[in-house]
This record gives structure tokens, sequence and C-alpha cells, in this order.
């Protein structure tokens, strides 16, 4: 078991995502577990509870920028509770280790409950995505957007005698996190192209209505089994975001379109808010059942006008036009809150430099293979060179670029990575490349695999293979004459069968041996037989002659 700061112990991998790995862990039984520091804004934590806890991949955890803004977000992760949010507890700093702990969830994620279980109904859909829909409302009027709402971020935690499901959305502020000045708006993004809403893809200002897109796409996804938007690649899903309106399938009902439809409407001023939403899906949810009564149907089938849009969503600081003054501030903001951290106030955070419980992150984040078809991506940055800061070139970013690109010619174009050091919009050194993945322990779930977009060669150069020596030229095979040796060959025995058949049929034809068989003589008496005849045959033709003979010599007397 590793130990993760002071508290915590990892015990085993739960799965693995673009952000991190989570681990089951356990607070240690000799934790020193300070008063105030978990009961003033984490959860009360005791010696020996199981906890689940996000070990924070290596990318994110050595970017002092990162870290700043993970030690700045600490209150506003902290303080998040709702029944339909898993609770953050502590967040960990260590070395360049980053952890979040949080409670453990006793289910499956609703991307693997969906994939082993098919759809849901649309009644079912409709009351999971509400209890979403609360979560969004709550945590948006906290004004904290989570920006990655999709199947895999919301577990399905039991009651407790087992017989209902509800959802409790996880990794709230890994978005914010990962949005850090330094990674974020001048090299990549993270997010999921199947779920990223326009606004974000374009790299427009985000404000809560993203997480209300995220909701149609998901919605769509539970009673249908996939995303309405999928493609070959990343930049093309992007595009439909962008370009196309999705179609009603034949399964979901009328009033359920209605919600999906406005939650995935282009503009983010015609999204209903999520509290809306929340309250929306509820009254479909009720009148769309077998079972629902007549003015649950009819309250149902005029549900649009319950799907107000949000009069002051909320705003997603560091995005749009406001970006570059928004990042300053943050990095600002982020210094003061580092230092408080380092000073080690009363902070749950726990700040370590090396020591004999050092942990090493790589470990961790990096030993599990990853595999899924729709993970969270890591891609080239969206955000408009309004972001960038005064020093900032002019023209648009060259992600956009390609974009817009692919737009104006209507096919797919290929993301290609961009090289750090030809990217105008970044300012910072590179960091060192992660190591190579280790191997996967013995006894480890396989996790989903999220896709990393690599950098391609510039050009293709083919390999061209050593020079070999020319083969010897072979003599051409020479052919054995055929000999009649006997009964040793095969052609010699059917050129003997073939004689003896000649020999047969002569004998049969031209000789008396068939009469002698039919008249049943044996070989001795038909051969001597025959020497008879033909002797007197032959001694009365010889008598004959003679005899011929006689008148001339008896003339004389
Ligand atoms: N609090 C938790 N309790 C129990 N299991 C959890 C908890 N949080 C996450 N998991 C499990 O860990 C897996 C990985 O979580 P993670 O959030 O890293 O992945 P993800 O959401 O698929 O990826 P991404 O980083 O793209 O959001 C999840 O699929 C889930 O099964």
């Amino acid at each position: 078991m590793r130990p993760v700061g002071s508290k915590y112990l990892l015990e085993e991998p739960l799965g693995r995502g673009a952000t991190g790995t989570v681990w089951r862990a356990r607070v240690r039984e000799d934790a020193a577990l300070p008063e105030g520091v978990d009961g003033a804004e984490g959860a009360p934590s005791h010696p020996g509870e199981v906890v689940a806890i996000k070990v924070l991949k290596e990318e994110l955890a050595s970017d002092p920028d990162i870290v700043m803004r993970f030690l700045r977000e600490r209150s506003v992760l902290l303080r998040l509770t709702h029944p339909n949010i898993v609770r953050t507890r502590d967040l960990v700093v260590e070395g360049e280790l980053l952890a979040l702990v949080m409670d453990l969830v006793n289910g499956p994620d609703l991307h693997c409950y969906v994939r082993e279980n098919g759809p849901f109904t649309p009644m079912a859909a409709a009351l999971l995505t509400a209890g979403i829909a609360d979560a969004l409302a709550a945590s948006h009027a906290d004004g904290i957007v989570h920006r990655d709402l999709k199947p895999a971020n919301v577990l399905l935690a039991s009651s407790e005698d087992g017989s209902q499901m509800y959802p409790m959305l996880t990794d709230f502020g890994i978005a914010r996190l990962a949005d850090s000045p330094g990674v974020t708006r001048t090299h990549e993004f993270v997010g999921t192209p199947a779920y990223v809403a326009p606004e974000s893809a374009e790299g427009r200002e985000q404000t809560s209505a993203v997480d209300v897109y995220g909701a149609g796409i998901l919605m769509y996804e539970l009673v249908t089994g996939h995303p309405p938007f999928r493609g070959e690649s990343a930049l093309e899903v992007l595009h439909q975001h962008l370009s196309q309106d999705p179609r009603r399938p034949s399964t979901v009902p009328e009033p359920l379109w209605t919600v999906i439809e406005r939650c995935l409407r282009k503009n983010p001023d015609e999204r209903p808010s999520a509290e809306n939403l929340a309250c929306a899906l509820r009254v479909v949810g009720h009148g769309i059942g077998a079972h629902a009564t007549p003015q649950a149907a009819e309250a149902a089938l005029g549900v649009g006008t319950l799907l107000a849009p949000d009069p002051a969503p909320a705003r997603v600081p560091g995005t749009g036009a406001g970006a570059a003054a928004a990042a300053g501030a943050v990095a600002g903001a982020a210094a003061g809150a580092a230092a408080a951290a380092a000073m080690g106030g009363g902070d749950p955070t726990q700040v370590m430099q090396g020591g004999s419980h050092a942990y090493d992150p790589n470990a961790a984040t990096s030993v599990l293979p990853g595999s899924a078809a729709d993970g969270t991506r890591v891609m080239p940055s969206t955000g408009p060179q309004g972001q960038q800061g005064p020093q900032a070139p002019q023209g648009p970013h060259p992600w956009e670029s390609q974009l817009s690109a692919a737009r104006n010619r209507n096919q797919q174009t290929e993301i290609g990575y961009l090289d750090p050091s030809q990217d105008p919009l970044r300012h910072r050194p590179r960091r060192q490349p992660a190591p190579a993945p280790a191997q996967q322990p013995y006894g480890q779930p396989q996790p989903q695999q999220r896709q990393r977009y690599e950098p391609r060669p510039e050009r293709y150069e083919p390999q061209r293979r050593p020079e070999r020596e020319p083969a010897p030229r072979r003599e051409p095979r020479q052919r054995t004459p055929m000999r009649i040796p006997g009964l040793g060959c095969l052609k010699g025995c059917l050129f003997m069968i073939f004689i003896l058949v000649v020999i047969f049929v002569l004998v049969w034809n031209f000789t008396p041996v068939p009469h002698w068989i039919a008249k049943g003589e044996n070989w001795y008496e038909a051969t001597s037989s025959w020497i008879k005849s033909a002797y007197h045959w032959v001694t009365t033709l010889g008598s004959a002659a003679r005899s011929m003979h006689i008148p001339k010599s008896g003339g004389l007397g």
C-alpha cells in the first residue's frame, strides 16, 4: 500500500481517466486529524475509513500553474456538498503529487452501466438526469461550472436497501484545475469532444450553459446508447457540434425530445437553466410512463414552457474576451493561496517537500494502460488569441484555423500536434515528457483508454531496406531419363503389364487356346492333340505330293 500524504494509504486502482487515476484508499489508523482541518470545510474522516483518491497525472501535478490553481480551488471544492455530488474531502499536495480525496461510491459509472445494460427507458433517463440537473443547479448557484459533464463522470450509488439507484456527479473542479493558463490556452485543453458545447469548441466565453448542453448530450446517450454527434476524428465531432442539428430518434417521446433539443441549442442563451431543466425533466418523467395520468401526460406535452433560459448564468473565469485579465488575476490569487498553504496554518491541504513517505506519482498514474473509444481527449487549444495576454501574436490560433478550414471545406480535417516551439501562443518552456507507462500489476481492472493526440512527423519518409546481395543463379533441374528396370519401378511394372496384356490378346485371338478352354481340355491334351493333327496334316500332305509323281516314272513300261 502506498502512502499519500500523512493520512491516506492507496489500496487498489479503481479506474483511470485523462486527468489521473482513481484509487480505493483508506484513512491511516495513525492519521493525525487536527481539529478544524476536516470539520471546517472538508468532510470529517475517521481512521480506517475507506475513501476514493484521484491522483492527478504527473503532467498536471508538475505544472506550477495547476498547483497554484489546485490550492486556490481547495475551498471551492470542499464546500460543494449536495446529495447528487460526490463530496470532495481533502486535497493533497506532496512534492509532485496532487490528489483529491473523495467519498467512495460503490457503484458503476453511467458510461459502464449503459455499455453493459443498454439504454435506459425514456422515463428512467428523464428522472435520472433530473438528479444530475439538481447537482448542476446547486453548483451553478455557487458559481461553479463542471465543464466536463458526461456519463463517465456520473456514478450510480445505491440506496441503503439497494432498491434504488441515484446519480452522483463527480470530477467537479478537474476541468478548472486543468484549465491552467500555462496548459490549456496556449497548447491544449482538456475536454471530451462528444460532449463539448459549441462555444467551448470555438473558444468563446463559457457559462453554466455548457453543463446544460452536456446534460442534453448525456440524456440523448442514455436513451439511445450513443451520443448524437459521432465521427472519425475529434475535429469532425466538434464540427458537428457547431453546425449540425441533432435528429430525434424514433424511440424518444416528444416531451423528452423537447427538453433534449432545448438543451442542445447552439446558442447558449436559448438553453434552460439547470434548475428549470430539473423541474422540466420531472414533469416529463411523470408524464411519459405507462402509468401516467392524463393530466401528467398533458403537462409533459407542455414542457416547453418550463424551459426558460437562465437570466444570469455562472461564468467560467478565464474564458472568452476577458481571459487574459482573468488569467493574471488567477495567478495572483493562486500565489497568495500557495503561500498560505505552505505556512500550513490549519490548512487541510498538505504541502510536503519529499520526505520518507515520498510517493512516486509515475507509479500511480502511468501504471494502467488506457482504452475507450469515447474517452476524454487532450486536444490542441481552442482558446482565441484574445486570451493569450499582451504578448500574444496576431492571427488565429492554429487549431482554430484547422477547424475553420474543415468547416469551409465541409470535410474532415485531421488534428495535428502543435509543436510547442512553433506555437505562437505558448510562452512557457515545455515540461519534460512523462516516462513510458509501467506494466499493469496483476489483478488490476482494465481501465478505459484515453486517446491523446501525439506528435506526428512533418513528412513521411519511407524507410529504405538495406541492399541485399543478388541470389546465385540456379541451374535448371536435370531430369533423370526413364529407366524400365523391371519390378522395382512403377513405370517398369506398368510396361510389363502392358506387354503381358498384348501377349494375352494375341494368344487369345490367334491361337486355338479359347477353343481348348471351351472344350475343357487341359494344356497337355490340347497340345498333344494339336501336334498330332499337325503331324497328320503334314504326312497327308507329303503322301499326296508323292502320289502325284508316280505316273511320270511308271510310263516306261
Ligand atoms: N468517488 C469515486 N468512488 C468510486 N469510484 C470512483 C470514484 N471516482 C471515480 N471512480 C471510478 O474511477 C474511474 C475513473 O474515474 P475518472 O474520473 O478518472 O475517469 P473518467 O471520468 O472516465 O475520466 P476523465 O478524467 O476523463 O474524467 C471511474 O470510471 C469510476 O468508475
